[in-house]
């Protein structure tokens, strides 16, 4: 496993950052340090059954987590990231109970999930960015009625924290309306506040800010920065926008065949996956590559349109005016890097001699 340095994770402690790898050889498998979510060793097996030939079916193993060891502190806000399945769902499946481990212990508020689903029901609170768990018919006030009832919330209690995310997340116009005629944005926004009326310790959140726009994904991240800071919220965040992360997460942990393959800073990610940004610009005509640019190089030429690579690090001004001055410039945009990327240059420098 890669981890960050001493200069990429500004505060060891709080974070968490000195956890082991797949053999379990940190501090959580020595067990010294408690953490609020802790994994030893977590595994999870499915069985599923392949077609093998015309009547033949073979039954086949998928190590969708694969030995995972890893603390969380109470009150920290971790970024839990990876490929597409890397195991990410599945470990938060485990972690709210949903799935039993295959192997391995795991503790939330040093309760078993598994164990004791609905105790941890209490204190955890879900959202799933591409699923919703609000009543679809009924308007989103009624569905936080619901919800009251569901968890008992005490009255002072489901007042306070309603106002509170109705002021934050803009729900005051939403209430009435019905989930199902919401926008995505709206909708996420709505989910956010249900998870958290019946003060949730720890907050599972599976890609939030997904198909989301600009305004709405600064609302969204705005809010969650708050929960955490002011109700010293644990947060476990799942997503594929490093911006999020950028944005909320002091730590990150990657995962990758249901292995943690990273653990650190998000600095210290992208020097070991020597991260880039991508400047596209659509030129007033198609030309050769574009050459001498300081910093960058040109990966991809398509009519007009040209993409130069530069380190995620450095500042896009010197790229675009070093373009601007010797081509005929459009229109331009920055792309900023994919994980798949930062997580397969890594792979890369690990495989190097
Ligand atoms: N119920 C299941 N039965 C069989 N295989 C499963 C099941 N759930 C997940 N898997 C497999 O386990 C692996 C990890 O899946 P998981 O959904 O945890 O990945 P993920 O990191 O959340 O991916 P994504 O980013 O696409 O949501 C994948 O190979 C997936 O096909």
């Amino acid at each position: 496993m890669r981890s960050g340095t001493g200069d990429t994770v500004r505060d060891p402690e709080e974070t968490g950052a000195a956890v082991c790898g797949p053999e379990g050889t940190g501090a959580a498998a020595r067990g010294g340090e408690s953490g609020f979510i802790e994994l030893d060793g977590v595994e999870k097996v499915f069985h599923v059954r392949r077609k093998a030939g015309r009547l033949r079916r073979v039954r086949e193993e998928v190590r969708a987590v694969d030995g995972i060891s890893f603390r969380v502190p109470r009150g920290a806000m971790v970024g839990y990231i990876g490929p597409n399945g890397a195991g990410k769902s599945t470990t938060v499946k485990m972690l709210t109970g949903i799935l039993v481990p295959s192997g391995g212990r795991l503790r939330v508020a040093g309760i078993d999930p598994a164990r004791e689903r609905t105790r941890l029901a209490r204190r955890v609170g879900v959202v799933f960015g591409q699923r919703t768990t609000l009543w679809w018919d009924l308007p989103l006030r009624d569905s936080y009625e619901l919800v009251r009832r569901m968890y008992r919330i005490p009255e002072d209690v489901y007042r306070r924290n309603l106002e509170r995310c109705v002021e934050l997340l803009d729900l005051a116009a939403l209430l009435p309306v019905p989930v199902r005629q919401l926008s995505l944005g709206q909708r996420m926004r709505g989910d956010i506040a249900a998870a958290l009326l019946h003060d949730p310790e720890v907050l599972y959140l599976d890609e939030p800010t997904i198909g989301l726009d600009v305004i709405s994904k600064a609302k969204v991240r705005g809010f969650l920065r708050e929960v955490n800071a002011e109700q010293g919220t644990t947060v476990l965040l799942t997503t594929h926008d490093l911006t999020d992360i950028e944005q909320l997460c002091r730590r990150v942990m990657v995962i990758d065949h249901g292995r943690l393959v990273y653990d650190g800073g998000l600095d210290g990610l992208h020097a070991v996956g020597r991260s880039e940004r991508t400047l596209v610009v659509d030129l007033e005509r198609a030309l050769p590559p574009i050459e001498g640019v300081p910093g960058a190089r040109t990966v991809k030429v398509e009519g007009p349109r040209q993409w130069l690579a530069f380190p995620a690090a450095q500042s896009a001004a010197p790229v675009v005016s070093a373009v601007a001055e010797r081509y005929p410039l459009v229109d331009l945009s920055v792309r900023e890097p994919d994980i798949e990327d930062v997580i397969s240059r890594m792979y890369a420098d690990n495989a190097a001699p």
